[in-house]
């Protein structure tokens, strides 16, 4: 059994992912903090975990994290760089759900993330944990960086075609929807549903902490610096994303053969299904689910290939995804604990 910590438990990404880790057949949750509610038990938060988990929450402890096998940080950003290097030399493994450790370029991390990074040497050595682009190095890592929900959705979309080079890569446009559950628990009054109900928003077009990540991303698979528009939107809904991603196919002759690469690419991915072409996924089809689904298009006449990418932003853009990098982290099959289907309706 693999002894799991979870810092940051009282939040959305927090009991996901306990209720994922609760039927994983390998892992064992031994901690799970909160300092505001240090003494709760999880299940009186959470009744949905009343019979799987009997633990309750407790201040964050260094000593009792080494003790672990691996931790999950869940936590707002500037909170795991300052306690991963200790757990580090302690030779535990962690994944980290937040954004700490996500940039390369700690300068730009420094801009978006309005505070200067603290432990550049983890920030250097961490992996960026997106599994369809690198599980072997996921496999060894001790610091597994987890991808943020709105670049998972946006680099799952695209990454076939940079990595082909079949499109202009300095004009790729991503429009990208999040229900409320993105911004996590902590009470806001734009969060609230008098605030977002029957209402829909653009919000960050002028520029959003996730548009480096998807940058980075974005320019390593195609090999040389991508231009990215990304806007963000807040949809009346609990959990998910969409993203319409739009790019410019510098042969439309490639057009024939784009379902087949999209399938052909994922066609070993446990988690990444491609729809048949002109296909519209929708995000109840990914609810609970560790899925990303996703469907090409092209509009009539014209040299523009749309993706559309669906996820649950709380699984495969967080709890499920953090649980995909364990397994592999640990040698076991990647679905374990993650091979439920979405909920209908
Ligand atoms: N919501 C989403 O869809 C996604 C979120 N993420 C990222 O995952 C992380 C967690 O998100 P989410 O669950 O939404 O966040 P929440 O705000 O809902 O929860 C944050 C948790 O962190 C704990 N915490 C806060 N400050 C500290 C601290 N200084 N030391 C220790 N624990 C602390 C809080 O408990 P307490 O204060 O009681 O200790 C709480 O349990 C964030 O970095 C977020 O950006 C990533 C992908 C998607
Ligand atoms: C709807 C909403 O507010 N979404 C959040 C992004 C989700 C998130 O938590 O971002 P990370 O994946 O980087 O942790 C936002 O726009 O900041």
């Amino acid at each position: 059994m693999i002894k799991v910590g979870i810092v940051g438990g009282t939040g959305y990404t927090g009991v996901e992912l306990l209720r994922i880790l609760a039927v994983h057949p390998e892992a064992e949750v031994v901690c799970i903090t909160s300092r505001s509610e240090a003494g709760m038990p999880v299940a009186d938060m959470y009744p949905n975990l009343r019979g799987h988990v009997d633990l309750a929450f407790s201040e964050p402890d260094a000593g009792v994290l080494a003790g672990c096998d691996l931790v999950f940080f869940a936590t707002p950003h500037g909170v795991a760089m300052r306690m991963v290097p200790e757990l580090m030399a302690a030779g535990v493994r962690v994944v980290d759900l937040s954004a700490d450790f996500r940039l390369k370029d700690l300068d730009t991390w420094a801009d978006w993330y309005g505070m200067a990074h603290e432990s550049a040497e983890w920030a250097e050595k961490a992996v960026y944990g997106l599994p369809e682009v690198a599980r072997a190095a996921i496999r060894d890592a001790q610091l597994v960086a987890n991808p943020g929900c709105y670049p998972t959705a946006v680099q799952l979309g695209f990454l076939p075609l940079l990595e082909q080079g079949l499109v202009n890569p300095a004009r790729l446009i991503a429009d990208a929807k999040s229900g409320a559950s993105g911004a996590g628990r902590q009470g806001k009054i734009g969060m609230l549903h008098g605030e977002i109900g029957e209402s829909f928003k653009a919000y960050g077009a002028s520029g959003h902490r996730h548009l480096p990540e998807i940058r980075q991303g974005l320019s390593a698979a195609a090999g040389k610096g991508v231009g990215v528009t990304f806007v963000p939107h807040l949809v009346p809904m609990i959990r998910g994303i969409e993203a319409t991603l739009y790019a410019e196919l510098v042969d439309v002759a490639d057009f024939d053969r784009l379902q087949s690469l999209y399938e052909a690419r994922y066609e070993n991915e446990p988690f990444v299904d491609v729809m048949p072409f002109g296909c519209h996924p929708e995000t109840r089809s990914v609810r609970g689910a560790n899925h990303c689904r996703m469907a090409l298009h092209r509009q009539e006449n014209s040299n523009i290939v749309i993706v559309s990418s669906v996820i649950d932003n709380l699984v495969k853009g967080a709890a499920g995804q953090a649980v995909q990098n364990m397994n592999i982290m640990f040698g076991l099959d990647e679905r374990l604990g993650l091979s439920a289907p979405a909920l209908l309706p």
